[in-house]
C-alpha cells in the first residue's frame, strides 16, 4: 500500500529568485527573511487553517495506516508464508485491506482539504497583492517591466502559496510520517534502528548542498523568467509597429536570447533535480543494504524473524523518503522566499497619496472651481521639477486651455488634480477647499479626464461606455452614447452595444474609440473635465467631427483642455501657456551671465496671455 503525501500540486514549478548575494538580485528586491514572509502572509491563512488542519490530520492518519500496514505485512510473512498456515492469513489479509480503504479515504480527504485552503489562499492573495498595485501612483507600474510585474502577481504568489499553505501541510505531514516510520523501526528492533538513523543526518547533508545550488539556479530562472514575459507583452502589444517597421526577426532574436537564458537557467535546474535523485538513492541503497545484512545475521543467530527483518526494511523504505522530503522543504522554502522577495518588494511600496485622517468627501456636488496656487512638483525619479510655481484659476463653467511645448508639464497637471501625486509645493483647491482635505474617492468623482491615449478595456460597447458609472442603465448609456455621436456605429456592429471591443478597444478605429471615451465621460457626469489631447492621432476631419460631442461634453462643466492644437479652440477661450521649466532655467542663467539684475518677469511657468500660436478656423 502506498499512501500519497501531499506534494506540491504544482507538478512542475520553478524554483524561484532567490538572489545569491553576488549581483544577480534585481535592485529592486530586498532580502527578507522568512519570519517576515510569514508575519507578512500568515495573516492571509485566517478562516482556512481549519482546512489546512485538516489537511494534515487526513495525511496523518493515512500514514498511521501505513505503518499498521507494515506491521500486518510482517505478520503475515512471519505467521503464515513462514509456516504455511494459510487459516492464519485472511484475518490480516482483511484487516491489512480495511487499513487500504481508510487510508485511501484519508489521503483523498486530505488531498482535497488541502487543495481548497492552499487555492482560496492563493486567490486572497492574488486580490491583495493586486489591490494594492491599483492603489498605487499610476508611476508604478510605468516604471517598471509589465512581464516582470505578471511574473510577481502569478508565479512568486504560486511559490508563497507553496510555503504558506500546501507547504506547511507538507511539512507537518513529513515530520508526523518520519517519527512514526522512526518509532516502528524502533519498535521492531531498536539497536538496528540507531545503527540506520546515524546515517540519517547524511540525507540532510546532500539536501542543504543541492538547495544552495538550487536557490542559483533558480534566481537565474526566475529572471530570465520575467525578462522573457517582458519581451512576449512588448512585442505582442505592439506587433502592429513591429511589422510596420520590419522587425519581426529582431523581436524575434530578442525573445531567442532571453529564451536561451531561460533555457541554459532551466538545464541547471534539471541537472541538478537528476542529481539529486540518484545521490539519494544511493544513500538509500547504502542503508538498507547495511540492514539486510545485519538482519541476516540477526535471523541466523535466531534474534529476529524474517518477517520483522522484512517489515523493518519497509519501515525504513517509508522512512528515507520522508526524510528526503524534509530537505525538499528546503527548496521551497527558497522559493518561497524569492517569490516574497519579490511580492513583498510590491507590498512594500507606499502609495505616493494617500488620504489624510481628517479628509472628508464633498457633502455636496461641487461647482467646479479649480485653483492652483503657486503649485510646484518634481517625479521622484527626477532631479528637475515637472512643474515650479504655477497659479491659475478656472472658474466653474469655464474652458481653460493649457498648451505649451512637449514636456512643459501639462499632463503633470491633470495627474496633480486627480492627486496621483500631490505637489511639493503649494496647493490645489477645488470649491475653495485644498483637494488634500477631501478624500481621493470624491475628489476623482468630481473630476472625469479624457486622456491622450484613449483607454479601453477588453469588454463589451456597453461595458467600456459605462465604466465610470456602472449603474447606469441602458437608456442611460444609450442616451450618453447619442450625444457622443456613437449610437448610429454602434447600431451597425454585430451585436450592437453588446459588441466586445478587443483589447484596448482595437477593434474599433481611432475616431470610434475617442467617442466611446466621449460617451463614458457624458454618462459619468462630473463637474471637472480634463481633457488631454483630445484630438491626438485624429486627423482633420475626424477631429472636426469629435468637435460637436466634445462641446455638449464641456457645456457646463469645468474644462481644462490640454493641446498643443490650438485651431480647434473656441476664441473666446483663456488659454494658459506652460513652459518647461528647463528652459526657464536656461534663460535665468542666460540672464544671470548678462549680468542682468532685473529678475524673471513671470517666475511661474505659465503666462496668462494669449497663445502666440495662430489659429487656422
Ligand atoms: N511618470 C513620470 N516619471 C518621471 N518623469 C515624468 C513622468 N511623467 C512625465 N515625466 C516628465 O515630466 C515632464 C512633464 O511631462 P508631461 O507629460 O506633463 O509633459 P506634457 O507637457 O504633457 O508633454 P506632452 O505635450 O508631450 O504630452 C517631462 O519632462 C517628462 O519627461
Amino acid at each position: 500500500m502506498v499512501v500519497e503525501r501531499p506534494e506540491s500540486r504544482r507538478p512542475h514549478r520553478r524554483l524561484s529568485f532567490s538572489g545569491t548575494g553576488r549581483g544577480d538580485r534585481p535592485a529592486l528586491a530586498p532580502a527578507v527573511s522568512l519570519r517576515r514572509t510569514f508575519r507578512e502572509f500568515w495573516p492571509d491563512t485566517e478562516g482556512l487553517r481549519w482546512l489546512l488542519a485538516a489537511g494534515v490530520l487526513c495525511a496523518v492518519l493515512a500514514a498511521l495506516c501505513e505503518v499498521a500496514a507494515i506491521g500486518l505485512f510482517g505478520r503475515i510473512t512471519d505467521e503464515v508464508l513462514t509456516t504455511r498456515d494459510l487459516d492464519a492469513f485472511w484475518r490480516p489479509a482483511f484487516s491489512w485491506l480495511a487499513l487500504a480503504v481508510v487510508a485511501g479515504l484519508a489521503s483523498l480527504a486530505g488531498t482535497y482539504a488541502t487543495a481548497v485552503g492552499a487555492e482560496r489562499f492563493l486567490l486572497r492573495l492574488r486580490d491583495r497583492v493586486f489591490s494594492h498595485v491599483q492603489r498605487l501612483s499610476p508611476d508604478f507600474s510605468e516604471n517598471r517591466r509589465l512581464g516582470d510585474l505578471m511574473a510577481r502577481l502569478t508565479d512568486d504568489i504560486e511559490a508563497i502559496e507553496e510555503l504558506m499553505g500546501s507547504g506547511l501541510v507538507k511539512l507537518f505531514t513529513t515530520i508526523a510520517s518520519v517519527i512514526f516510520f522512526a518509532g516502528a523501526a524502533f519498535y521492531v528492533r531498536w539497536d538496528l534502528a540507531l545503527v540506520t538513523m546515524a546515517l540519517v543526518p547524511l540525507f540532510l547533508v546532500v539536501s542543504k548542498v543541492f538547495a544552495s545550488r538550487f536557490r542559483t539556479a533558480a534566481a537565474r530562472e526566475r529572471r530570465s523568467n520575467g525578462d522573457m514575459n517582458s519581451v512576449l507583452e512588448e512585442g505582442l502589444a505592439n506587433q502592429s509597429l513591429v511589422q510596420a517597421y520590419n522587425r519581426q526577426q529582431s523581436e524575434s532574436q530578442r525573445l531567442h536570447r532571453t529564451g536561451l537564458g531561460w533555457l541554459r537557467a532551466n538545464l541547471t535546474q534539471a541537472w541538478l533535480s537528476g542529481l539529486y535523485g540518484p545521490a539519494v538513492r544511493v544513500l538509500e541503497t547504502c542503508c538498507l543494504i547495511v540492514v539486510l545484512g545485519f538482519g541476516a545475521w540477526e535471523i541466523a543467530a535466531g534474534r529476529l524473524t524474517i518477517g520483522g527483518l522484512l517489515a523493518f526494511a519497509a519501515y525504513l523504505a517509508m522512512l528515507y523518503p520522508a526524510v528526503q522530503s524534509l530537505g525538499e522543504i528546503a527548496l521551497t522554502v527558497s522559493e518561497a522566499a524569492a517569490g516574497s522577495d519579490r511580492v513583498m518588494e510590491i507590498l512594500g511600496t507606499r502609495p505616493a497619496v494617500t488620504d489624510g485622517d481628517t479628509a472628508t468627501p464633498f457633502a455636496t456636488r461641487p461647482r467646479g472651481r479649480v485653483e492652483f496656487q503657486h503649485v510646484g512638483f518634481r517625479y521622484p525619479s527626477r532631479r528637475r521639477p515637472a512643474l515650479q510655481n504655477l497659479s491659475f484659476v478656472a472658474e466653474p463653467g469655464e474652458l481653460l486651455v493649457c498648451t505649451g511645448p512637449s514636456g512643459a508639464g501639462k499632463s503633470t497637471l491633470a495627474k496633480l488634480l486627480l492627486r496621483f501625486y500631490d505637489p511639493g509645493s503649494g496647493r490645489i483647491l477645488l470649491d475653495g477647499v485644498d483637494i488634500r482635505e477631501v478624500t481621493r474617492d470624491s475628489l476623482r468623482a468630481n473630476i472625469t479626464v479624457l486622456h491622450q491615449e484613449t483607454l479601453l478595456f477588453s469588454g463589451s460597447v456597453r461595458d467600456n461606455l459605462a465604466y465610470g458609472r456602472p449603474a447606469a442603465t441602458l437608456d442611460e448609456v444609450i442616451r450618453a452614447a447619442e450625444l457622443a455621436g456613437v449610437h448610429d456605429f454602434v447600431r451597425t456592429l454585430p451585436q450592437g452595444y453588446d459588441t466586445r471591443v478587443g483589447q484596448r478597444g482595437r477593434l474599433l478605429s481611432g475616431g470610434q474609440r475617442q467617442r466611446v471615451a466621449i460617451a463614458r465621460a457624458i454618462l459619468r457626469d462630473a463637474p471637472v473635465l480634463v481633457l488631454d489631447e483630445p484630438m491626438t492621432g485624429l486627423d482633420q476631419a475626424t477631429a472636426t467631427r469629435i468637435m460637436e460631442p466634445l462641446r455638449l461634453l464641456m457645456a457646463g462643466r469645468t474644462t481644462i483642455l490640454i493641446t498643443h492644437d490650438l485651431r480647434q479652440v473656441p476664441h473666446d477661450a483663456r488659454v494658459i501657456e506652460l513652459e518647461p521649466v528647463a528652459r526657464q532655467d536656461r534663460l535665468r542663467l542666460k540672464r544671470r551671465r548678462r549680468h542682468e539684475v532685473r529678475p524673471l518677469k513671470i517666475p511661474s511657468t505659465i503666462l496668462l496671455t494669449p497663445p502666440r500660436v495662430s489659429r487656422s478656423d
